[in-house]
């Protein structure tokens, strides 16, 4: 179904289940209203997906006549809630991030509070400066290499097939990671490029915007409540100080419906 030339062409397949049908090894999910699976190009299952719940809830809206159009979705993650907006957009609230190399998983070093921020990383030979940060799924979220350097990359300008993989794979992280490449416009408003585990470059990823904007607030280079630019649009995100969570809040629209022979 991801195939771009020979099938639909997608980043990944969502299965919007009903609830109790998904099993969360690990995990107790109680009163959901749907459950969530999810699949990479590559056929991998991951945890979460950020922008595929926002898909799954402008999807389960358009068939179901709830109101408010706001759910309880169960994913390997645990319970994710997003709420249909009236002017289109989807708000998330995508739980507490995790940061301990045990959560992540990571073997970056940590800081005495467990959390592995700015921790130093070699790949391919050279010296990054990386955070960790599980939003169910793991994510390293670089903001370049240099210690001292607050903006960050300068990513429009970065080849993410040549330095992506080696993120990808790197012995730090054991289950594969999602690698997030961040500049700094402002402590408000940051550019973020993705290479994302079992997919590669994408245009945009939910999880891995959260993600750097928990980074960027352990950094000290964002401010809590941030906007995060993508190629594919941006993304509005808030690590709320209260209780932790994070918020996340993007547009979904439909592309096209179908039917398909499996
Ligand atoms: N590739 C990720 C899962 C998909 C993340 C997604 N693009 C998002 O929007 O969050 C993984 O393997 O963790």
């Amino acid at each position: 179904m991801c195939d771009r030339n020979f099938g639909i062409g997608a980043d990944g397949v969502i299965v919007a289940m009903p609830k109790g049908s998904a099993e969360y090894p690990g995990r107790v999910v109680e009163e959901e209203d749907y459950a969530m699976r999810m699949f990479n190009s590559d056929g991998t299952e991951p945890e979460m997906c950020g922008n595929g719940i926002r898909c799954l809830a402008n999807f389960v809206a358009a068939i179901d006549d709830a109101d408010p159009r706001a759910y309880k979705v169960g994913t390997l993650a645990g319970l994710i809630q997003p709420e249909c907006k009236p002017d289109g957009q989807v708000a998330v609230d995508m739980g507490v991030p995790t940061l301990t190399p045990a959560d992540v998983p990571t073997k970056l070093a940590a800081t005495e509070d467990g959390a592995a921020v700015k921790s130093q990383m070699t790949v391919d030979g050279a010296t990054w400066l990386a955070t960790a940060v599980s939003m169910g799924n793991p994510h390293c979220v670089t903001f370049g290499r240099e210690k001292g350097d607050e903006k960050g990359l300068a990513v429009d300008d970065m080849d993410l097939a040549a330095i992506g993989p080696s993120f990808e794979s790197h012995e730090t992280f054991p289950a594969r990671t999602n690698t997030e490449f961040v500049e700094v416009v402002r402590r408000d408003y940051v550019k973020m490029r993705v290479w994302e585990r079992g997919a590669g470059a994408t245009l945009a990823c939910g999880t891995g915007a959260c993600a750097t904007v928990v980074a960027g607030v352990l950094e000290g280079r964002t401010d809590r409540k941030c906007t995060v630019e993508l190629p594919g649009g941006p993304l509005e995100i808030e690590w709320r100080e209260s209780d932790s969570r994070v918020i996340m809040t993007g547009p979904a629209e439909l592309v096209f419906y179908g039917e398909i022979d499996a």
